[in-house]
């Protein structure tokens, strides 16, 4: 029996759709649409894509999306001021700096510089904190694009074993946090490891749910998978031939496992759906309402 499909494209578009009536609000309330400004410095193609396709599901979405473009010579003074006036801007509620930044610029610096209640990426230690100790205010968008996605395909983590291989700021140390939390796609038993794990096939053997952010091409083989096993794939690698593949060797990985995210059209799309939510609460919040009333 093939792995069913944890299909992000549908979902992202789900999301989108029910994001539009609280878009409304804020448009009523607020005299104004929810804004998001994406930073991108230099022309890195991949970067460039990512952002666009931000900038059309935000204003697809009805809020004012703006992509600031900045040559790949800016230097680190210089995008901390623009940090700094987008920061006080009032019609701004998400800023999000796309990683990574040309070398002579310090990431953690900028990130340190964005106003923790802009911060739609949840980057900010502020925010990362706040997830650590169970008041989430902003979470990074892609691990709660995959609790998202599980939790509307009806998967779901309570008291199992969940192993995510990655152990990045962005996606695999905020991944296992989620997990962490009281609920039904959370309180799982959450191992981390990473490309220094001694063992990782028979590590990887145990989860009944993997959520593989290595970042390397087809690195995770069928054989590793447990049988019925959920499979969540982060990575995104564009093939010599231009086609696009994830961090598990697909094909195979759906022989065994129960639910299957594919690439493209898992996890991607759910990103950007999450930073639409979260931009949104933002404004939410700044406005001094939530959605919950
Ligand atoms: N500050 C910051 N925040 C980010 O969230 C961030 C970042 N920097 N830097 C780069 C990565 C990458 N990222 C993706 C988002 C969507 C897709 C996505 O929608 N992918 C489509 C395919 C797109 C294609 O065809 O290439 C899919 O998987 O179906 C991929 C990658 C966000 N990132």
């Amino acid at each position: 029996m093939p792995a069913r499909i944890l299909d992000g494209k549908q979902t992202a578009r789900e999301i989108r759709g029910e994001l539009a009536a609280r878009v409304a609000v804020v448009r009523d309330r607020l005299g104004r649409p929810p804004g998001l400004v994406a930073v991108l410095v230099g022309d890195d193609p991949a970067s460039a894509l990512y952002v666009k396709n931000k900038e059309k599901a935000a204003t697809g979405a009805g809020f004012s999306g703006e992509v600031l473009r900045l040559p790949g010579t800016t230097s680190e003074a210089e995008l901390l001021g623009v940090v700094d006036r987008l920061n006080e801007e009032e019609r701004v509620d998400g800023i999000l700096v796309q990683l990574p930044l040309p070398k002579q610029i310090d990431s953690d610096r900028v990130i340190d510089r964005i106003r923790p209640e802009k911060d739609v990426d949840g980057f900010h230690p502020e925010n990362v904190g706040l997830l650590a100790i169970g008041r989430p205010r902003f979470a990074s968008c892609t691990p709660l694009g995959v609790v998202e996605l599980l939790r509307r395909h009806g998967v779901e983590t309570r008291g199992k074993r969940a192993v995510v291989l990655g152990r990045s700021n962005i996606v695999g140390k905020p991944m296992a946090l989620l997990l962490l939390r009281k609920g039904a796609v959370g309180d799982a038993t959450v191992t981390v490891c990473h490309s220094a794990s001694e063992g990782l096939p028979e590590i990887v053997g145990e989860a009944d749910l993997l959520v593989a952010a290595v970042g390397r091409p087809e690195f995770v083989k069928g054989s590793w998978i447990k049988p019925g096993a959920v499979v969540v794939d982060v990575g995104i690698h564009r093939r010599p031939d231009g086609s696009l593949c994830g961090d598990v060797a697909f094909d195979e990985a759906a022989e065994v496992a129960s639910w299957i995210s594919p690439v493209p059209g898992g996890v991607g799309p759910m990103t950007i759906a999450m930073l639409l939510a979260n931009t949104v609460a933002s404004a939410e919040r700044r406005g001094g309402w939530t959605a919950e009333g």
